[in-house]
């Protein structure tokens, strides 16, 4: 049996080019659809997303289109790299168009305002009939198209996902790892988003190393303690796509959520600063979004109430610094308790 397959890739932001490139240089038939013609002519003719990815050649086989149907039509995988804010709309246009045996697996980091959605619920709740996963590793799109090792995870209940998945992005730089706990995965993906703009506000301050590496640890424990909540599994953020994800974010400038937080922390308006950037971070809605739920659950994160103060109630960042280093002092590692820390 022939184990090349056919492959759509929705969205052609930064991530969706990076990942239908790989594919379709793994020789999978692979489209890659991006909504704007014009924009999908000039990168099929150029081999350049010279928008999002420039300077990277794109591989001959690779089809970019703005025709969905075209797209989707005889595919058996289906990526959705759209923005958060946009991922049911773009769900919902291919819900007629797909076979019914189509997978459909999520890269998107972030999280749906209303009910406080993961992007593969809303795949539950737009495409019922198909198994799902989610991508999420530390995996900045710019250094897959340049050939950097890179790991990411799968993550889904169905081993038909994993198989599928594994078998079409491996390659000599790609390696993918498979967790059955999706919920864990894809909380993993968003929360960093908060913290990466913390880092990087940090950066811009002049923090040192003991901060940074103090600010990393703290934003695990305060990642795991929530997604436990929330039913995930904490162990999860021992994986790639959470302590991975966490310090790939944190520790680079080639991070949007990062270069956000410098921004801010250079004393620049956030709205300048994100109309500026020109592509998405996501982590300034996931904060607005952690921040209620955490209060509604009644969840201590205090690095996310400290951001969302200094970002939406306009407080100044020394005084947040000081009310958090003087704030009570807790357990290390809170899941070995008080009996066995002491
Ligand atoms: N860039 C990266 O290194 C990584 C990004 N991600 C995640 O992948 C998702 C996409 O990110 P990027 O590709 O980086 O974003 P981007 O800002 O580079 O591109 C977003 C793309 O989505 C398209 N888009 C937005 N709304 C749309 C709509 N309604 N219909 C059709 N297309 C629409 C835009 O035209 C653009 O092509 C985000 O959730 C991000 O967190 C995940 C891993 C790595
Ligand atoms: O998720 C990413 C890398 O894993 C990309 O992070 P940014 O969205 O902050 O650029």
């Amino acid at each position: 049996m022939d184990s090349k397959i056919q492959v759509a890739v929705l969205g052609g932001g930064s991530f969706g080019t990076a990942i239908a490139n790989i594919i379709a240089v793994n020789g999978h038939r692979t489209f890659l659809w991006m909504r704007d013609g014009q924009n999908a002519e000039q990168c099929q003719s150029s081999r350049e997303n010279s928008k999002y990815l420039p300077g990277y050649q794109l591989t001959q086989s690779l089809q970019i289109t703005a025709d969905l149907a075209e797209a989707v039509a005889g595919t058996d995988l289906v990526f959705v790299s759209i923005p958060s804010h946009s991922f049911r709309q773009v769900t919902r246009q291919v819900r007629t168009l797909l076979k019914p045996d189509a997978i459909v697996v999520s890269t998107a980091k972030g999280i749906e305002p209303v009910g406080f959605t993961l992007m593969s619920q809303i795949l539950e709740q737009e495409l019922p009939e198909h198994d799902i996963g989610v991508l999420s590793g530390p995996n900045f799109a710019k250094e897959i198209v340049a050939a950097q090792h890179t790991g990411t995870v799968i993550a889904s209940e169905s081993e038909r996902v994993f198989d599928c998945v594994q078998r079409t992005l491996r390659s000599e730089t790609f390696r993918v790892y498979a967790n059955t706990d999706r919920g864990g995965v894809e909380l993993g993906g968003a929360l960093k988003n908060i913290y990466a703009i913390i880092c990087g506000m940090a950066a811009a301050l002049g923090a040192g190393k003991n901060t940074q590496a103090m600010l990393l640890t703290r934003s695990l424990a305060e990642m795991g303690r929530f997604a436990g909540v929330m039913g995930a599994n904490p162990m999860t953020f021992l994986g790639l796509a959470g302590v991975g994800d966490l310090i790939l974010t944190c520790t680079s400038d080639l991070s949007r959520n990062y270069r956000v937080g410098y921004s801010l922390g250079q004393g620049q308006p956030l709205d300048e600063v994100v109309s500026g950037l020109g592509q998405v971070a996501e982590g300034v809605n996931t904060l607005r979004q952690v921040k209620q739920k955490a209060d509604d659950m009644g969840v201590y994160m205090p690095l996310v109430s400290g951001l969302y103060s200094v970002l939406f109630e306009r407080r100044a960042i020394a005084d947040v610094v000081r009310e958090l280093m003087l704030g009570e002092q807790s357990y290390d590692v809170e899941y070995i308790g008080q009996s066995h820390g002491q």
